[in-house]
């Protein structure tokens, strides 16, 4: 494990309006849906996980695991990783439509362009 990707779980209609909310404060947006219903919010009261940037060929993954009851996020290595090499996990986003797509600068050798 490198790191558990903090934050308050809240629902997900509560996580849309949160959204909006922050937006419009010009807030950076830092969440990560843990399933259909629930969401981490790290946006007021993260950790630095929120920090780590999505890559096409990523050196961590995450899971979602039950601790007393409580679902959690967690970052792990998936493969070695070189000191001072930075952290990435494959956001793993929806597919959009072209006027939603958001490009991706990972630089990977496989990079599929689009986070989404
Ligand atoms: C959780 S934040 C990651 C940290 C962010 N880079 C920051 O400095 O606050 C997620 C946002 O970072 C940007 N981002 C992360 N990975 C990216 C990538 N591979 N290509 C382009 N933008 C990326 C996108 O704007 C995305 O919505």
């Amino acid at each position: 494990m490198v790191i558990e990707y903090i934050g308050a779980i809240i629902r997900s209609e509560v996580a849309n309006r949160k959204e909006r909310l922050y937006e419009s404060q010009n807030r950076g947006v830092y969440m990560f849906r843990i399933d259909n219903d629930y969401v981490i919010d790290a946006t007021i009261a993260g950790g630095p996980a929120r920090y780590i940037n999505h890559s096409c060929a990523p050196n961590c993954m995450t899971e979602v695991v039950s601790v007393e009851k409580e679902n959690k996020i967690i970052i792990s290595s998936c493969r070695r990783i070189q000191r001072g090499e930075e952290l990435s996990y494959d956001y793993k986003f929806d597919l959009e439509d072209d006027q939603h797509k958001i490009p991706c600068h990972c630089g990977a050798f496989n990079c599929r362009k689009w986070m989404n």
